[in-house]
């Protein structure tokens, strides 16, 4: 990486803009899932360690530019408070006032985690105005959030323009390692995609069947694809607007010879709920009112042997609503297909990082990353804004 590292910055007795991503799986006001904290910890402690005051900011969710309640970083400061055995102060403000007193009163070494950046309109249009303000709290910027390093927003890119940079360890060791299987992938290279972002992962798969031998995909982005093939998925997951891409990538993927893999049956439920009455049908059988909410029992069998025989694999997006014991079979199954199988597995995401530890198989994989958007999108051979946008060494 040809970018600044923390090493090459002196910040003793200085103020660091330091963007992390604690964009974490929470519930009823608890953290569930804590990796991509415990992930940013070096980061943190060497700021803190070298007497820097350390200002933390991180988005939360998708809030759209308005205050949601349930997504402020409060459980999120105290969390990292105990994972640092230290104070973090937290403000309820994104900038201004209450967070200039804050910063007045803390000494060096001291942390700080200002509210969900995302609070604010200008963050995800990247506002000059808002990077000013952010500009403004600090000396350095410095950024750890590899996870949300594909999005040009102010606390990413915006701010970075704005002072001196760098990025942290975090950053540098997902680029190290995504880079290195990146650079001469081991083949089969199988891919592997999830989860309920599909407006944003549907994009990744064009670049991905240029690099991949396998491309298999369940989760909720499966069901454009049934959908695009002629048939009828009932109330599961579906992007509309998407189902003519879908058959692109159904050709392309013939034209270029790889193998695109999709369910071929489902656990479908009459209800998004963990009592719902479920079953598992084949995959053209999904009646109009019930919708598919994992893979069913012969696919997940499919999908572990290609994994078994792949050389690389990247995973990201659970393949069912794991949160929910009643559609996490299929999730789990192919985390343990990863940890199993022969080839490097590397998984990425905040609820796939979330899912393999949840089933106990995060130690078997060869690494896990903090990035699902942010990894895909690297593998994709992208150049991401988060990362260019730092200094150069
Ligand atoms: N069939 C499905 N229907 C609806 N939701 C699904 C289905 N399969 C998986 N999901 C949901 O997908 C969510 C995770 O998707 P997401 O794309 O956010 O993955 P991720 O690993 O967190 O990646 P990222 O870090 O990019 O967010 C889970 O909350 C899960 O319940
Ligand atoms: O969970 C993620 O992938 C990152 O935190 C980015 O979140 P976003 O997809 O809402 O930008
Ligand atoms: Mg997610």
């Amino acid at each position: 990486m040809n970018k600044k590292t923390l090493q090459d910055l002196n910040v003793e007795g200085k103020k660091v803009f330091c963007r992390v991503d604690f964009n974490v799986p929470m519930k009823d006001g608890v953290v569930t899932d804590d990796t991509r904290i415990k992930a940013a910890l070096p980061t943190i402690n060497y700021l803190s360690e070298q007497g820097a005051i350390v200002i933390l900011a991180s988005h939360l969710g998708r809030p759209k530019g308005q205050v949601v309640e349930e997504l402020r970083l409060d459980p999120v400061a105290e969390r990292l408070s105990e994972l640092i055995g230290k104070d973090v102060v937290k403000t309820d403000a994104v900038y201004g006032k209450e967070v200039n007193e804050a910063l007045s009163q803390i000494s060096d070494g001291d942390l700080l985690l200002i509210e969900n950046v995302r609070f604010e309109a200008g963050e995800e249009k990247n506002d000059p105005e808002l990077a000013q303000s952010f500009a403004d709290m600090a000396d350095f910027f410095v950024n750890d959030a590899f996870g949300a390093a594909h999005r040009a927003h102010a606390s990413t890119t915006g701010v970075a323009e704005k002072l001196p940079s760098a990025a942290g360890c975090l950053m540098e060791k997902e680029i190290d390692v995504l880079g290195k299987a990146l650079e001469n992938p081991e083949r089969p290279f199988t891919a592997i995609i999830g989860g309920a972002k599909v407006k944003d992962k549907i994009n990744v798969i064009d670049n991905l069947l240029d690099k991949v031998d396998n491309l298999i995909i369940g989760g909720g982005l499966a069901y454009t694809f049934i959908k695009a093939q002629g048939h009828e998925i009932g109330k599961s997951l579906l992007e509309e607007d998407k189902i003519d891409l879908a058959k692109e990538f159904m050709k392309k993927a013939e034209e270029k010879d790889v193998n695109l893999v999709l369910p071929v049956d489902a656990v479908i439920a009459d209800d998004f709920s963990e009592t719902a009455n479920t079953k598992i049908v084949p995959i053209d059988q999904i009646p109009a009112d019930w919708e598919a909410l994992d893979i069913g029992t012969q696919t997940r069998e499919k999908f572990s042997q290609i994994v078994a025989d792949s050389k690389l694999i990247l995973w990201n997006g659970p393949m069912g609503v794991f949160e929910m014991n009643a559609f996490a079979g299929g999730t789990k199954a192919v985390a343990e297909a990863l940890a199993n199988t022969d080839g490097y597995s590397i998984i990425g995401g905040g609820d796939s990082a979330a899912a393999v530890e949840k089933f106990g198989f995060a130690e078997d994989m060869d690494h896990v990353s903090t990035g699902g958007g942010a990894s895909l999108e690297f593998m994709e051979g992208k150049v991401l804004p988060g990362v260019q946008a730092l200094n150069n060494k």
